[in-house]
């Protein structure tokens, strides 16, 4: 039996984000790359944040993640507010709490699959449980590749080291930022099916930044930002609903609507 994630939930929400503002630089050459947020992310779920590029996602999965600190409102991971963390408690949060997936795979090259999925836990002084480790491992589908080296390994390979990598904290929530972006159309498939079995298995929760309506397809929700606002959220999606939305907001001069 799967053993469900320590996540601190409260009525099922994993992350929330209220009035979120994220300015860089100041006066006139000022650029608000998030406007106002409020958004909350399920428990248990796979959320994918789409829009066109410069809309913000990055921003936005960035200081959800504690990776960057917004100018204004704020981030609760949890039960924890990401403001009232100094620079040491928010290292050790992302840490211990949360696992990323990067588009660039992000192993060290010198150490093998296994020692690169265990590396987090090892910089805290802790061993994978022996249970946990078996679920992660036979998710991931690497069994017979956990001696190689990230060079003797496929980039879907890689990527599903870096999930295996991710998920093997157990944390409260994994962002991913376009983690089949380098991936060709199989690859990218295997990964968010993999994914998509973090969740519906392993009750991880997981939050995703995508351009690709298959890839955002996966998700059970797809929120949408323009221009650093959140203007349109759909459930359950299809591709082609994905591509309809982003096609309206492609045209439209205003926001369809904002939660
Ligand atoms: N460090 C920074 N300094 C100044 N402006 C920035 C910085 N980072 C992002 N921006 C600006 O903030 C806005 C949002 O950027 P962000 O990278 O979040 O968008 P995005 O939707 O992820 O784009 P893409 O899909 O191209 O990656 C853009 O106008 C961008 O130029």
């Amino acid at each position: 039996m799967p053993v469900a994630p320590p996540a601190p939930t409260t009525g099922g929400v994993a992350v929330t984000a209220r009035n979120l503002t994220r300015r860089y630089g100041t006066g006139p050459a000022a650029v608000v790359a998030l406007d106002g947020v409020d958004v909350a992310f399920g428990a248990g779920r796979l959320t994918a944040i789409m829009g066109a590029s410069g809309s913000g996602k990055s921003t936005l999965l960035h200081c959800l993640a504690g990776l960057d600190r917004p100018t204004g409102g704020a981030v609760r991971i949890g039960d924890t507010d990401l403001g009232g963390l100094d620079d040491r408690r928010l290292t050790l949060l992302r840490r211990d709490r949360i696992g990323f997936v990067f588009q660039r795979f992000n192993l060290l090259p010198a150490l093998t699959a296994a020692e690169n999925i265990q590396l987090p836990l090892a910089i805290a002084g802790r061993r994978p449980a022996a249970d946990w480790w078996a679920q992660v491992v036979t998710a991931v589908g690497l069994t017979d590749r956990l001696r190689h080296r990230p060079d003797e390994l496929s980039g879907g390979q890689q990527q599903r080291v870096a999930v295996a990598r991710a998920l093997i904290t157990r944390p409260w929530v994994v962002f991913a930022d376009e983690p089949t972006g380098n991936l060709d159309s199989r690859s990218g498939a295997e990964v968010l099916r993999l994914l998509r079995e973090a969740v519906d298995t392993l009750h991880q929760t997981v939050i995703m930044v995508t351009h690709d309506p298959v890839a955002a397809a996966y998700a059970d929700r797809v929120v949408f930002l323009a221009d650093g606002r959140l203007v349109h959220d759909l459930t359950a999606p299809r591709p082609d609903q994905v591509r309809d939305v982003l096609g309206r907001l492609g045209d439209a001069d205003a926001p369809v609507g904002n939660r």
